[in-house]
Parts: structure tokens; sequence; C-alpha cells
């Protein structure tokens, strides 16, 4: 496959990709940017950037970056992006649902951990309501977050729940579909081996997180 993923060693905006890879059994080279090159003025990598950020994503001489956008790619590539055009704007959109929820999560984390915590988990469930209601309007919530087969964004999203059950382990106590969800997706069998890795339990969660 020749893929090549560019990015700090953490797991953030990159680890939806490498479950994507990793249950899709794809192999891939990641390059770890050590943030005080980066942040050196000197860095290759961050002047040839397009918008000065990571991910960076290579598959042969293509080079893509955005990490929605790199997830639909690979998500075309293998298939997992909805079977019709209605099917894949359903995807699309639970994705950026997603996406908001990783906003909110990453101000949290890099802007107002200290002060913000506490109020963030308090209105949590609010949050993950749309999701254990997205759950139970599909097959009631025992398959995936659309359709009947694995799509880009539920990688993306077991990353985000994973996120916040380390952020408060109880998190789920109260949404039966989604705490069923991390562990029927989480035990698929290639995406556990992944998640039991040297290479996934090495990095930590953001870079605000002690690996
Ligand atoms: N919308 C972009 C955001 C990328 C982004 O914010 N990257 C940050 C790191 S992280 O937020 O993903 O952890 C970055 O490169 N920061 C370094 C810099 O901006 O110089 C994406 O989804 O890829």
């Amino acid at each position: 496959s020749g893929y090549k993923l560019s990015y700090f060693p953490v797991r953030a905006r990159a680890e939806p990709i490498r479950l994507l890879l990793a249950d899709q059994g794809a192999s891939w080279t990641d390059e770890e940017v050590q943030m005080a090159d980066w942040f050196s003025g000197k860095s290759e990598i961050k002047k040839t950037a397009v918008f000065g950020q990571l991910p960076k994503f290579q598959h042969g001489d293509f080079v893509l970056y955005q990490s929605n956008s790199i997830l639909r790619y690979l998500g075309r590539i293998y298939g997992i992006s909805g079977s019709n055009n209605q099917e894949s704007a359903l995807i699309d959109m639970v994705n950026d649902g997603v996406e908001d929820l990783r906003l909110k999560y990453g101000r949290l984390i890099f802007f107002e951990y200290e002060t913000g915590k506490e109020k963030y988990i308090k209105d949590l469930p609010n949050q993950l309501s749309a999701f254990e209601r997205i759950l139970s309007n599909n097959s009631n919530g025992t398959k995936f977050l659309v359709g009947d087969k694995i799509s880009y964004a539920d990688y993306n999203f077991l990353d985000i729940l994973h996120c916040h059950i380390d952020l408060d382990p109880k998190c789920l106590t109260s949404f039966p579909l989604l705490s069923a969800y991390v562990e029927r997706i989480a035990s698929r069998p290639k995406l556990s081996e992944y998640l039991k890795s040297e290479k996934r339990n090495k990095r930590p969660i953001t870079p605000k997180h002690k690996s």
C-alpha cells in the first residue's frame, strides 16, 4: 500500500486513520515529527505543509492533509464510505458530528483543562445522547453509526469515545448502545490487535497527556 503518516508522537488526530488502516489490514509507516523540530522554524515538513499543520498522509507520490479528508480518501479506497450518495452523505454528516465533539474535547484539553473539566464532564451526556440516538435509529444500535457495514466515521467515533472514556471512565454508563458499540468495534480482530500493540500504547492520547 505504501502509506506514510506524518504526525507528532501522539494519538490525537492521527489515531482514527491508524484505526482504519489497522482494521482494513493495511500496513503503513508512522513518521514521528518531534515538536522541538517542528517549532524550530527550520522544519521542512512544516514549511511544505499546505496549512502548516499535521497530520500529513502520503500514498506513493500522492500527498494529502486534513485528517477528515484523509479518512474520506481511505474510505473510498476500502469501500467504507457508503454504498450510495445518500448513505455517503449520512456518513459524512455523522463524521462532521464527531469532528464537532473532537473540537470541543480539544478546546478542553488544550485551553480549559484546569477550570473546565468538571463542567465539560457534566455537559458530556448532552453531547453523547445525540450519538446514542443515531445508533438507536440504525438497527437498534446493533451495527454501526450508519448502514450495515463499518465506515470511516466509525473509526473516528471509536477514537473520540476512547478519549472521553480516558477523561471520565464512567461517561458511557447511561448509554447502553454506546457502551456496547465501543466493546463491539474494539473487539474486531485486527483492531483489537492494534489496540493492544506497543506502538499504539506508547503514544499519549494528546500532547497534553503523559504516555
Ligand atoms: N483540520 C486539521 C487540523 C490539524 C491540526 O490542528 N493539527 C495540529 C496538531 S493537532 O491539533 O492535530 O494535535 C498542528 O499541526 N499543530 C501544529 C501547528 O499548528 O504548527 C486536521 O483535521 O488535520
